[in-house]
């Protein structure tokens, strides 16, 4: 178990998980398939230039070969579809994110349902989707599996723990949620409509914070010894500086928790370096589907 306050570090986690992916990048180009991930990014916000620059970066290092697609802010929802069906139809190509958000006047669920399920390296198909709640072995959202990594780091078994995810968006909340659940946790989800969310929030063993607001989450939300993870990623001007915080107040928190995430350096990570793994596990299974009947032995990788 772990002492007070113990800080969860993503960072650390974050590369074993990289050398991991490595050693599994190196068995498939033994087997003649070099690992792609297309990365499609439309318009121009500076926040994600910022995170596809480092997905491409940390796809160099482990080895796998990436492609950055780079659209225009005018660009037409159609000109989208025709280029996620150019990478679906691509047997080069493995995994395939569409950065969020895309401009508003594109529907983003058309365009993810575009998406190759196979290719579905977000998980956010809802083939992949459905599969989660079912328990199908699917691709899987990188950040909650960012963050189940690190809990089941940190205390080992979660079953019949009182978890409580804070936020209910389709890319982090739900799918937390389903993971916990598939974990054996009893599962509480609070969202803006919740009434009472602190009373409910702090009979939690386990806290996952998901919202969105800068340090929301202060100690009076905290059950003394509870684990809290903090996903949250706010940009703040304080003291005339940029800082980046999280949904939680970590210095009031620290103190109750049995152990906590940093911001940085906690889920954001995590969440690169499970995308390198989903792609991984993309490539895998596309070539064992590929392989002839007679080539059994296409086992890549202990996980697929
Ligand atoms: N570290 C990482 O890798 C990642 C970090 N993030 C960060 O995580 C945070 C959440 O992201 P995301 O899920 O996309 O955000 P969304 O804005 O899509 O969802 C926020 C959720 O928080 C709920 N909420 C808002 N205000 C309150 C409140 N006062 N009390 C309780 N619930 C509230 C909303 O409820 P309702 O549904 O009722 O509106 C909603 O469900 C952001 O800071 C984002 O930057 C996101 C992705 C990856
Ligand atoms: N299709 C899609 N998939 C995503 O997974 C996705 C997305 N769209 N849109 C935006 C969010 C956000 N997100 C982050 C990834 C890494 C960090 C990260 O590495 N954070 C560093 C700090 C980075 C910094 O300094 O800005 C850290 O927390 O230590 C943060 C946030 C993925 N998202």
């Amino acid at each position: 178990m772990s002492t007070p306050g113990q800080l969860i570090d993503g960072k650390a986690v974050s590369a074993q998980v990289l050398a991991e992916v490595t050693a599994d990048v190196a068995a498939l180009k033994a087997q003649g398939v070099e690992p792609a991930l297309a990365v499609v990014l439309v318009g121009d916000d500076p926040a994600s230039h910022v995170y596809v620059r480092n997905k491409v970066l940390r796809a160099g290092e482990v080895g796998i070969r990436s492609l950055e697609y780079r659209l225009p802010a005018e660009a037409s929802a159609a000109e989208v579809l025709a280029l996620v069906a150019e990478l679906n139809a691509d047997a080069g190509v493995h995994g395939i994110l569409v950065q969020l958000p895309l401009p508003k006047h594109i529907d983003e669920t058309s365009v993810l349902q575009a998406i190759d399920p196979a290719k579905d390296v977000d998980g956010f198909h809802s083939e992949n989707v459905g599969g989660l709640s079912q328990g199908r072995p699917v691709l899987t959202p990188c950040t909650p599996a960012g963050c189940m990594r690190l809990l089941r780091d940190t205390l080992g078994d979660l079953s019949g723990k009182h978890a409580v995810v804070i936020g209910r968006s389709n890319i982090v909340g739900k799918p937390m949620a389903a993971l916990l659940l598939a974990a054996d946790c009893t599962v509480t989800v609070l969202h803006s409509r919740s009434k009472n969310p602190q009373a409910l929030c702090r009979k939690a063993d386990i806290v996952v914070a998901a919202v969105g607001r800068p340090r929301m989450i202060n100690a009076e939300w905290i059950k003394p010894g509870a684990v809290v993870i903090d996903v949250g990623i706010n940009r703040i001007e304080e003291d005339g500086k940029n800082r980046l915080v999280g949904d939680v107040d970590f210095a009031s928190v620290q103190p109750l928790t049995a152990a906590i995430t940093p911001v940085p350096g906690g889920v954001g990570p995590m969440t690169i370096a499970l995308l390198m793994q989903n792609t991984v596990t993309a490539a895998c299974q596309q070539h064992i589907n590929s392989a002839p009947a007679a080539s059994e032995e296409a086992t890549c990788r202990s996980a697929c």
